[in-house]
């Protein structure tokens, strides 16, 4: 894979969304949220984070939707994305930062580089070139699973009504050094809903965020830590492919949210959801994608709490 730089991507979604000044360069729209996360002291046979020493643990959430736009319509076929800080019982931190797809759609930077190249509005019609669109499809097979899921389903009813997925391959380590590899999805109690296409004609830009808040107003919002077990020959570095049905799955926790509010002033306004920051027991895999995020927040961050 060509070599990629972090200022070099963050500055090609830059071009295609342009800058709200101070906020995040993608994901822009969101909201934030608070709740706490009580892991389950089974899951210390494979990791050893403190995670699951079933203690509560508080959480500082944010909700949104990918891309640069802040008034992205919460009808777009894009992903949505689920945030979580945890703070540890030693005080320690740990991120996990979810989309609301199974899979990415890239397995290299250079992918996610060249798709916001393609999707650059043209200065002649202010919009992408469809062409352009279609020669980073054609030639970017790797973004073309997550294109397709997205396209086949639509977006959800609420954000309390999605199971987010984390994607990557992460390293399980137990006390005795074993290690595990695993992926985790994050399913909701109040089942997923999706939006009926009448309900995608007719619904207005902005319901996410107030329907999330209502949801919180009438009781806690739960969502059950699923844990895959990875077995040898399942792909660790690919963001890309699913792993096959049937490996043996862990309940791993419980996330509850009991507020969400405006991001403007509230917890979560501040944090970079860097997906590296890990307590021991939770390790990165190689996926190349994974390794790269870390920069890109941290560029996109420093800009905006600069003010830039
Ligand atoms: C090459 C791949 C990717 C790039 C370049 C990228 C870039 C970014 C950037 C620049 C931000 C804003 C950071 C900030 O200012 O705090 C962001 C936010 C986010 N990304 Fe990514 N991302 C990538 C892949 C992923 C993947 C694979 C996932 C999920 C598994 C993901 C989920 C999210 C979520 C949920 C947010 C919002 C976090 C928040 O609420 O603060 N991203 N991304």
């Amino acid at each position: 894979a060509e070599e990629v730089t972090a200022d070099q991507v963050v500055g090609a979604i830059e071009d295609v969304f342009g800058v709200t000044q101070g906020q995040r360069r993608n994901h822009t729209k969101g909201t934030c949220a608070q709740g706490e996360f009580v892991g389950m002291t089974e899951v210390s046979a494979y990791s050893r984070s403190p995670l699951f020493s079933g203690k509560r643990l508080p959480v500082v959430a944010r909700f949104s939707l990918a891309g640069g736009n802040p008034k992205a319509p919460d009808t777009a076929k894009t992903p949505r994305g689920m945030a979580l800080e945890f703070t540890l019982p030693d005080g320690g931190l740990q991120h996990i930062t979810m989309l609301n797809t199974p899979m990415f759609g890239a397995a290299q930077p250079s992918t996610f580089l060249a798709q916001m190249i393609a999707m650059k509005p043209d200065p002649a019609t202010g919009k992408p070139d469809p062409a352009k669109i279609r020669a980073f499809i054609d030639s970017h097979p790797d973004s073309r699973p997550q294109a397709e899921f997205l396209a086949s389903h639509n977006p959800p009813s609420s954000y309390a009504n999605s199971t987010y997925f984390g994607i990557h391959t992460f390293k399980f380590v137990g006390r005795d050094g074993k290690v595990t590899p695993v992926r985790w999805r994050f399913v909701p109690r109040d089942g997923e809903k999706r939006l009926s296409d009448a309900e995608l004609k007719s619904s207005p830009p902005d319901f996410l965020e107030r329907r999330l808040i209502e949801r919180t107003r009438h009781g806690k919002v739960h969502w059950d830590m699923i844990v895959t077990i990875g077995e040898p020959g399942d792909p660790e570095d690919n963001p890309t492919v699913s792993w096959p049905e049937g490996r043996k799955e862990v309940r791993a926790g419980t996330l509850t949210i009991s507020s969400a509010m405006p991001q403007h002033g509230a917890a979560c306004e501040q944090v970079n959801f860097d997906p590296l920051v890990m307590a021991e027991g939770i390790e990165p895999s190689n996926d190349p994608i994974l390794m790269f995020r870390s920069s890109a927040y941290a560029v996109s961050f420093v800009k905006r709490i600069g003010g830039l």
